[in-house]
């Protein structure tokens, strides 16, 4: 990969190689952009196959939460990390506080939170070594896991997608398939549940299909026959780029609403669901539940007010939706649309001369 034509082609900002041998810790921290504020976003750990894939990952990810932080609303950037390594196996309390020290280092240009890997015992160590970390556990009076208020986000807007897709928000009765059991989806589960709704799911681990069978009359089937089924509804929650050229016309769902990031292996294929009458629910818009939930630990952390900001989901997917019909443009176009509405807006004010920022007036005798 020719590193620096891709970061001018999506216009980032930073990348920070991270290496430390005592621990074991090989992590790259990618910062998209910090237009709207410190980049706020998760890190992941995951056995990537190459370290260019590592890099890809850190890449589209760190743009993705750019876009997610912005249409959430928030007055935060985009960055993420990704640590390079097996969770299961290759894990310390050293590697995360080296990792914590490189965080410390940017001095609040990236704020980390967990992802696919992490957890909020990984956020503690981080915390010994930098204020710069968000999900730490609850007992401190802060987020703790955000997978629950993910999956209640992901709940109110498949309601919003399900209501503009079918004409009403109800869910009872509806068939949703759901690839991955994993922390945010067996929360969903347990909404859909409650509401009525008919749950087919697959895992690559037993033991949580297992659970969903046991808990929600869950029907399972096998990880690739996910996208065969005849349902209503697909929740991808597993991990990215499910939707390709190879599973595209095997879908059978007229709404796609899951937890995974970068869904899409490409725009291209925003535009052939939109052709094909599949409503999709932007990933990001509607997965910014965990971080709409950790950035409320920037302010004093508040359950009641980050779980009654995390159902503006809702109407975040009506604005896309509305956006999307306005401009005869797929939902993935709509939600970009609508975040860079808002970066650029902030652009636009910076035009004007800011006395309280470095300037020449600094230099005066
Ligand atoms: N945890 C959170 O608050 C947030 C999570 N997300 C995204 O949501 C997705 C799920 O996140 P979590 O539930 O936290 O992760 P998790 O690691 O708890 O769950 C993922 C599940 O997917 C399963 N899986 C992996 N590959 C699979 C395959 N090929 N077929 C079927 N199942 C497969 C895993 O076995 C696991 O049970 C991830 O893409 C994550 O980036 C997005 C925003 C916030
Ligand atoms: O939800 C989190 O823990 C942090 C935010 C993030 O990385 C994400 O939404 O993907």
């Amino acid at each position: 990969m020719e590193i620096f034509s891709y970061l001018e082609k999506y216009d980032y900002e930073q990348v920070l190689f991270c290496q430390d041998k005592q621990s074991g810790l090989k992590a790259i921290i990618a910062i998209h952009d910090t237009t709207l504020g410190p980049a706020l976003g998760g890190t992941r750990m995951w056995t990537y196959h190459s370290e260019a894939e590592a890099i890809e990952d850190a890449l589209r990810l760190a743009r993705g939460m750019t876009y997610k932080n912005a249409a959430a609303g928030l007055d935060l950037g985009g960055g993420k990390t990704v640590i390079i390594g097996d969770p299961k196996k290759d894990k310390n309390p050293e590697m995360f506080r080296a990792f914590g020290r490189y965080i410390q280092s940017l001095n609040g240009r990236y704020i980390t939170a967990e992802d696919v890997g992490t957890n909020e015992s990984d956020m503690d160590q981080i915390a010994l070594e930098t204020e710069y970390v968000t999900g730490l556990s609850s007992y401190s009076g802060t987020a703790g896991n955000p997978s629950p208020v993910t999956a209640l986000g992901i709940y109110q807007g498949m309601k919003a997608t399900a209501k503009e897709a079918f004409g009403s928000e109800s869910l009872e009765g509806k068939v949703v398939a759901v690839q991955g059991i994993g922390n945010v989806a067996y929360s969903l589960c347990e909404f859909l549940h409650e509401e009525g709704a008919q749950l087919i799911v697959t895992d690559i681990n037993k033991d949580v299909v297992k659970r969903a069978q046991d808990n929600f009359n869950a029907k399972a089937v096998d990880p690739d026959d996910i996208y065969d089924v005849e349902c209503d509804i697909y929740a991808p929650c597993a991990l990215g780029a499910t939707i390709n050229d190879h599973t595209i016309s095997r879908l059978k769902a007229k709404v796609i609403a899951g937890s995974a990031n970068n869904q899409l292996q490409s725009q291209e294929h925003g535009d052939i669901l939109y052709q094909k009458g599949i409503l999709y629910a932007p990933d990001y818009v509607i997965n910014a539940g965990g971080v709409i939930n950790v950035a409320d630990e920037l302010i004093g952390y508040n359950r009641d007010r980050a779980l009654h900001n995390v159902q503006r989901i809702y109407k975040n997917l009506e604005q896309v939706f509305a956006i999307s019909n306005r401009d005869q443009v797929p939902t993935n176009i709509a939600a970009d649309r609508l975040a860079e509405e808002r970066i650029q807006a902030k652009l636009n004010s910076r035009s004007q001369f800011i006395t309280n920022e470095r300037n020449i007036l600094d230099r005066r005798l």
